[in-house]
């Protein structure tokens, strides 16, 4: 066995999401080969890749069928995908920007964005999560740091705001910086400043991933924000009910609208079915099934998955101990699969569209 031997058997193999083999891909590097012994290292597009296992089988049966004798090491990093072709003037070390929306309030974008920001990190990844709900905040209050004040730290001869880290998170929200009640009053200007310091004054150096919790609708904020970063793509939550889904079509259509182009990633359903403590196995429909997916279809973006309407994620959002972070090993399932397909879809999104320009449109 020699180096093509190897590179001709991993052309064979497949990134399932991508379409494309290893090779072509530039996903193998550093192969070693002594006797029959064989090891290169995969360089996934995310630490958090849900493919890992099946492409690590893949490789071995590609090598296998060169030689049966082979033993085969293979070492998994990863370098996530970034699409910036900004100046990258702001948020220069962030790689993607993933905005969480939803057509109505009270659907749990919340506490859907929490969780995901969580789930992803526990892949491996670095995570950041932003509250842009200046008037409804709540991001400071999932992860339970309520009362605590950032600091801030000369970077560069410029004074920027340290975000806070909980869960291994860096978290910004508009609690952490003025009291709660005082946010509510402010007019469009104070708002939309209070934003572009978000993502200009705060530290938050070198992200895989920035999380936007996004404000419910779609207004003012949304625009500021669409003007101020180039927003990777976009995941809508709904509930089941026809109010709730009527809502997200508007904020599918807004982002998909010829001036924004900012891609959606999928969409999520939340309160899917409901499961009472005592019953972990039942699944009630009580606000109608499967609207998340006919909506999904509807409009043709992928459906990133269902979360359960259960008791502990609204106790872990009240007592700032996300879900994730507790043993409801059922909840955290559901957050895994629904944060899996969407940084698949997010790595597929960086390989098939071109970059999101920020949008100069309105
Ligand atoms: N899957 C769920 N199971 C149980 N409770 C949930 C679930 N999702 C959200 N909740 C609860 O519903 C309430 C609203 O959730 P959340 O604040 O995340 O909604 P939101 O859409 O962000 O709201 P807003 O419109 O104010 O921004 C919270 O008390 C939260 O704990």
């Amino acid at each position: 066995m020699n180096e093509n031997d190897i590179l001709k058997a991993l052309r064979k193999v497949q990134e399932p999401d991508l379409k494309n083999d290893l090779v072509s891909l530039n996903m193998v590097n550093d192969i070693i080969i002594d006797g029959n012994k064989v090891s290169f290292t995969v360089v996934l597009t995310t630490p958090a890749c849900p493919l890992k296992d099946k492409i690590k089988n893949d490789c071995i049966n590609a090598i296998k069928l060169v030689n049966k004798d082979a033993e085969v090491t293979i070492d998994f990093t990863s370098n996530t995908t970034s699409l910036r072709t900004d100046k990258k003037d702001i948020l220069k070390g962030v790689k993607n920007i993933i905005a969480v929306v939803s057509g109505k309030g009270g659907v749990g974008k919340s506490t859907v964005a929490s969780n995901l920001a969580l789930a992803i990190a526990a892949g491996g990844a670095k995570v950041g999560l932003m509250d842009a709900d200046i008037y409804g905040p709540s991001v400071h209050i999932m992860f339970g740091v309520r009362g605590e004040r950032p600091v801030m730290q000369d970077v560069n001869g410029k004074g920027m705001i340290v975000p806070l880290e909980r869960y291994g998170i860096k978290l910004m929200s508009i609690g952490l910086l003025v009291d709660e009640k005082q946010a509510v009053v402010w007019r469009g200007p104070m708002v939309s400043s209070a934003i572009r310091q978000f993502v200009s004054d705060v530290d938050w150096g070198d992200l895989d991933y920035l999380i936007i919790d996004m404000p419910p609708g779609t207004g003012d904020i949304h625009l500021t924000i669409v003007q101020t970063v180039p927003v990777t793509g976009v995941i809508v939550v709904t509930t089941p009910q026809l109010v709730a889904l009527a809502d997200a079509k508007k904020g599918i259509a807004m982002f998909s609208q010829a001036g924004l182009k900012v891609p959606v990633i999928g969409l999520v359903e939340n309160m899917s079915y409901f499961t009472p403590k005592e019953l972990p196995d039942a699944k009630y429909y009580i606000f109608g099934k499967e609207g998340g997916q006919k909506l999904a279809s509807e409009f043709d973006i992928p459906f990133l998955g269902e979360i359960p309407l259960v008791q502990s994620i609204r106790e872990g959002g009240d007592v700032g101990i996300p879900v994730m972070m507790s043993d409801d090993e059922i909840s955290k399932n559901a957050f895994i699969e629904f944060s899996d397909n969407a940084i698949r879809g997010i790595a597929m999104r960086n390989a098939q569209l071109p970059a999101t320009e920020v949008s100069a449109v309105f």
